[in-house]
């Protein structure tokens, strides 16, 4: 991911104290503990190590089953509102995000939860398309984009709430290579911070940090090239294995 000026970095504290998480009893993140400071931050990991689920929790719409996570000090899942100008999720799957016809609705409905009144939100919604080159498509219905489409409408919708911390799910998952070139420009250039999960070292290569999450557990946390260079590493190992039962899940 291209790096911001580094004259307009802002720097984000990521703790998780002890955060363990069950679903029906069975465990899916394992006494995470950290404690980081980051402008860029990359979760890596296999399929269902966790990534999501982390994500999930670090925006607050989870709360752990034992242990805190806090996000410049405030736990996100405590006060939705106020969780609202501090940290905005892109999920994996653009269908679990869009609620609203027409794209302006689903870009201006955040800004209205951020309490602004309903014509300065869709002005404002209105500058972040025209911002991505997108003003015309403003009326158009999201149910008629492609998926990638529908993944540019959802970040737009969170990047328009300008969070201080932006927290991506696989963001170019699907998106043909001019898209996911023009995403990473527009990506460089949120001042805020940002946590991108991917299982590809490659989309986080210039993060300054990086987790490497195996079966809910940390592997790693630590510089972003020397994490991601280990977990290519070890991917590279398992690929070239015959062992079936290393394969995810
Ligand atoms: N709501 C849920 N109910 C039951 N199990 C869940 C739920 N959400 C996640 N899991 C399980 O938790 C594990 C981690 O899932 P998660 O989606 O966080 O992984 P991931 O690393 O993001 O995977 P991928 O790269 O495939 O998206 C998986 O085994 C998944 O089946």
């Amino acid at each position: 991911m291209t790096k911001a000026d580094p004259q307009a970095q802002q720097k984000a504290r990521l703790q998780l104290e002890a955060v363990s998480l069950e679903i029906d009893g069975r465990p899916i993140l394992r006494e995470l503990e950290l404690s980081v400071a980051f402008h860029r931050m990359g979760v890596l990991g296999r399929n269902g190590s966790g990534k999501s689920t982390l994500s999930r929790l670090i925006s607050g719409l989870v709360t752990p089953s034992a242990g805190r996570a806090l996000l410049n000090g405030a736990d996100m899942a405590a006060d939705r509102r106020a969780a609202l100008s501090e940290v905005g999720i892109l999920f994996q799957n653009p269908d679990h995000q869009i609620i609203f016809p027409t794209v302006l609705e689903e870009v201006s409905f955040g800004l209205a939860q951020q309490g602004r009144k309903q014509r300065d939100a869709e002005a404002e919604a209105r500058a972040t398309l025209e911002r991505f080159g997108k003003a015309h498509w403003a009326e158009v219905a999201v149910a008629t984009l492609s998926q990638g489409q529908k993944h540019l409408v959802c970040l737009m919708s969170v990047v328009a709430m300008a969070p201080r911390v932006l927290v991506l799910d696989e963001p170019f998952a699907g998106l043909d290579l001019p898209t996911k070139m023009q995403l990473r420009r527009a990506l460089g250039q949120f001042p805020g911070a940002l946590i991108h999960v991917s299982h590809d070292p490659e989309d986080i290569a210039d993060c300054d940090v990086c987790l490497w999450l195996d079966a809910g557990r940390l592997v790693e946390a630590g510089e972003g090239a020397r994490v991601g260079a280990a977990y290519l590493e070890a991917m590279r190992k398992l690929g070239a294995g015959d062992d079936l039962s290393d394969l995810s899940g």
